[in-house]
């Protein structure tokens, strides 16, 4: 989907890292029609939320499954094939060539989304050293954008830091999906490459995902009502 054409409402993406199928559905019902977008990864999925998934869809949410699959491309592409049937938006795949191509045709005539992890948001300069990369972090980004769009994959992740780059080399014939958003305050975590709702959107991202400073939170609903209105801000 083309930028413009993105309803504010389902910019924030809010992932349901939660223990199991009874907890998710708890959070469904107190965010209510605050969100309508969520996204399932490994604590839910593995804890049988795929079939969730399935009914977040039906029921008219949309859904983004976070499984970051990478493998031969047989596995990868059998695997996506049985993620298309789910009736998802996004899947995600690690953004390496074979894994990518695999995923792009194996998707093809679903409407399932296809989104290359470009570097993981909680990977600064130190730690792609440390995994034997010699490029620093927005060079991968850069590179893998590129790879990815030459195969013709919907989507990135990246943090919001090469937002604005990564728009120079896709333009928005791309997705541009980003996690490690973190309101004025939140606790930072895990994340390395962060930004507020309000700069990811001014720097060109279209969805923003957002887990803990949402499902932590004391009040989840207000929580994701800020978040909200700080999107409908920036993009006015
Ligand atoms: O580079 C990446 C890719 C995926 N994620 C996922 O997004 C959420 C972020 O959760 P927070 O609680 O807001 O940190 C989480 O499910 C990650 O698996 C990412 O953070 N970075």
């Amino acid at each position: 989907m083309q930028p413009a054409d993105i309803a504010a409402k389902d910019r924030l993406i809010v992932a349901l890292d939660l223990p199991g199928v009874s907890e998710a559905e708890a959070m469904i019902a107190r965010l209510g029609v605050s969100v309508s977008f969520y996204k399932i990864g490994y604590q839910l999925a593995y804890a049988g939320g795929l079939p969730l998934a399935q009914q977040l869809a039906k029921s008219g949410k949309k859904v983004f499954i976070d499984l970051k699959l990478h493998d031969i491309g047989n596995t990868v592409a059998r695997g996506v094939e049985s993620v298309a049937k789910l009736g998802a938006t996004f899947l995600t795949v690690h953004a390496y060539p074979q894994t990518m191509k695999a995923a792009v045709e194996a998707r093809a005539g679903s409407g399932l989304k296809i989104l290359a992890v470009t570097v993981l948001t909680s990977y600064d300069d130190g730690d792609l050293h440390a995994a034997g990369y010699r490029l620093n972090v927005s060079d991968l980004v850069e590179a893998r954008a590129q790879q990815a769009q030459v195969l013709g994959v919907d989507g990135l992740v990246s943090s919001p830091e090469e937002a604005a780059a990564l728009r120079k080399i896709v333009g928005h014939q791309m997705n541009l999906v980003t996690p490690g958003i973190r309101p004025a305050g939140a606790a930072t975590g895990d994340q390395k490459r962060i930004m507020t709702p309000a700069r990811a959107i001014a720097a060109g991202a279209d969805y923003l995902v957002v887990g803990r400073p949402v499902t932590e939170a004391a009040d989840p609903k207000a929580a994701a009502d800020a978040i909200q209105a700080e999107i409908k801000q920036a993009l006015a």
